[in-house]
């Protein structure tokens, strides 16, 4: 069997000068061989350990190692929503804490992240405003409805600006809706940022020329068509809708308008379905999400299933 220096020093040569195995957590192939490589370091470790012992202040030489520890920790888990795609990651925590200088209050520090942004106020709300239907529109399908967010204004209004501050300044031309559920947010963007709105509707509601896509759903199958001459060539354009499940729906949005000569820049969801989360770059273009549906969100849908009382 190797030991762990002649594998990490053989074929990671940069890993070999890590000092902490939390550097490499970003990486499930290097974790695999950090076993392997805490072994090769244990020898040295006792050693450093029982002078530390014998030193004047054992105790806060040791709690200073676990403080960076676990902010090597925290570095590596945001580099880790980098690779998901997501962008300006520690320009929105400074954002949405509201400290010009950048420090993170204690709260904000402490919330949870969405995306990799430390949780935006708002989204809490947002978030609580989804409630989530077991078995429907069928057994095993677990729905998000966002009906009861569109009942509170504030909350609503709060969903619109998030994402039109997202996408003002960015030269988008049109914001494409995606019937029906894109139709009820995707408008008012487009409003905001002064951009013109194209709705992506179900067959044969479109009365002049059209172009479609066909889609396979998380239940069923459907297709999409576009007006000819809804979008020009080069355009910029978001591409908005309620939900990301599968991605087909927001797939075949993306080939429709690309079809037609458009630029698709960004697609946007309020909602982001948690077992597709490695799907969320979509025919090469990111899916900006407000919010990832949680499991626990699931686990209380059932329970309050359960016992009887549904979803608020
Ligand atoms: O990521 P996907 O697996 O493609 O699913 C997401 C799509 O499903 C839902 O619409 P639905 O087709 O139920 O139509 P509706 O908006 O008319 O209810 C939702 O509003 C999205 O458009
Ligand atoms: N789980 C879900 N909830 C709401 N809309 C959806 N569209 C596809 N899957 C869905």
């Amino acid at each position: 069997m190797h030991s762990g220096k002649v594998v990490l020093g053989c074929r990671f040569p940069r890993i070999i000068k890590t000092t902490s195995p939390a550097r490499c957590y970003a990486h499930p192939a290097l974790c695999a061989l950090l076993p392997v490589y805490h072994s090769s370091q244990s020898d040295n470790r006792r050693k450093k350990k029982k002078q530390q012992q014998q030193s004047s202040q054992p105790v806060r030489r040791a709690r200073s190692n676990r403080g960076s520890k676990r902010r090597r920790r925290e570095d590596s888990t945001v580099r880790l929503y980098r690779l998901m795609g997501e962008e300006d990651i520690s320009n929105d925590s400074k954002s949405s804490c509201g400290c010009e200088d950048g420090t993170v209050e204690a709260p904000a520090a402490a919330a949870p992240k969405e995306n990799g942004r430390a949780a935006d106020p708002r989204l809490q709300a947002i978030s609580d405003a989804i409630r989530v239907v077991p078995h429907f529109p069928k057994p095993g399908i677990m729905f998000n409805d966002i009906t009861a967010l569109l009942l509170r204004p504030a909350v609503f209004k709060d969903a619109v600006d998030m994402f039109v501050e997202r996408y003002r300044g960015m030269r988008i031309a049109a914001v494409a809706g995606i019937e029906a559920r894109g139709f009820i947010f995707g408008p008012a963007i487009a409003l905001a940022i002064g951009a013109k709105f194209i709705p992506l509707r179900k067959p044969k509601k479109l009365p002049g020329e059209v172009i479609s896509e066909t889609y396979i759903l998380e239940y069923g199958t459907d297709c999409l068509e576009m007006h000819v001459g809804a979008t020009e060539p080069g355009e910029r354009v978001v591409v908005v809708d309620d939900l990301v499940a599968t991605g087909g729906t927001l797939c075949a949005a993306i080939k429709l308008l690309e079809r037609a000569g458009a630029d698709v820049v960004e697609c946007a969801c309020l909602i982001g379905l948690p077992k597709y989360k490695n799907f969320y770059k979509l025919n090469g273009k990111p899916v900006y999400i407000l919010k990832d549906s949680q499991l626990h969100s699931f686990a209380r849908a059932r329970w309050r299933n359960w016992i009887g009382i549904g979803e608020q």
